[in-house]
């Protein structure tokens, strides 16, 4: 993951189609220019591990009216024009639904590179991840600190990369990280044959730095879904200045974050 002589890879995430389908096409296109891997979320009606910020961003894009089929359309626009490596971020229920076999099939199709399914208990992973391997998708699992005896036997089943959760609870900005993320950090990369990245929380360049100086990569999602917020008030006033003004400032932020994975020491 460590391209372009980073230290860190920098991993934003966001909702397809938040605010509407046009200003996230445009927002992930120009997060490409210079993230390392984008986290593209399928927007959900119950997205029980997102934090208020999260949820606020899934509905946003749902009454715009986005979709699974839709964003994956949307996908689909983003491969057609940048290499980024793209993950698809999405719910057990949905996956269900969908049917798995044919959801997995069109991600492939779109040109996705692989998966996270955040309620997927590793135990119950099996079919999934044999179809990953069919779809030559990477499958990334989420590891938490509370894993513990299964942290070994989680890591080792990670493609891709594996998503280290630095903090309890729902996704969300913070001040601060546990003490002992780092340990936690090198644990699992003892144990994953893949890079390994955090996420949760991380919302501020010094996170990045401090996060970057042991981790393979960085994953911001919170930070960046609350400034699409700001993007969406400007559209609602029919100010189309001020929302291509705060599409602006998201993406300088975001690149103040890449440059910090850049930095560290
Ligand atoms: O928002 P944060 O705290 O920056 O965390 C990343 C996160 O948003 C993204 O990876 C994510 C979005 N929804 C999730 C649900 C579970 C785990 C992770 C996620």
């Amino acid at each position: 993951m460590r391209q372009r002589g980073k230290r860190a890879a920098f991993i934003p995430f966001v909702e397809a189609g938040d605010p509407n389908e046009a200003y996230s096409l445009q927002l992930i296109v120009e997060l490409a220019q210079f993230a390392d891997v984008i986290e593209i979320g399928i927007p959900y009606s119950d997205p029980l591990a997102d934090g208020p910020v999260i949820q606020a961003g899934s509905l946003r894009a749902l009454q715009a009216g986005m979709t699974l089929k839709k964003a994956l359309a949307l996908i689909a626009r983003v491969r057609a024009v940048t290499n980024v490596p793209i993950v698809v971020f999405t719910y057990v229920n949905p996956v269900i639904q969908y049917g798995p076999e044919r959801l997995l099939q069109a991600c492939t199709e779109v040109g996705a590179d692989g998966l996270i399914i955040p309620d997927l208990p590793y135990e119950e992973s099996e079919e999934i991840r044999q179809l990953a391997d069919r779809f030559k998708l990477a499958l990334i699992p989420l590891i938490s600190l509370t894993s513990q005896e299964r942290i070994t036997k989680i890591a080792a089943s990670a493609t891709g990369f594996a998503y280290c959760v630095s903090s309890l609870g729902v996704t969300g900005e913070r001040a601060n990280f546990a003490a002992d993320l780092e340990e936690f950090v090198k644990t699992v990369k003892a144990a994953s044959p893949v890079p390994v990245a955090v996420g949760f929380g991380v919302s501020q360049p010094e996170h990045v730095r401090t996060l970057s100086a042991y981790a393979d990569g960085v994953i911001v999602g919170s930070a960046l879904v609350r400034r699409c917020q700001e993007i969406a008030a400007a559209q609602n006033a029919h100010q189309p200045e001020l929302a291509d003004k705060a599409l602006h400032e998201l993406i300088q932020f975001a690149r103040s974050l890449s440059d910090a994975a850049a930095s560290a020491e």
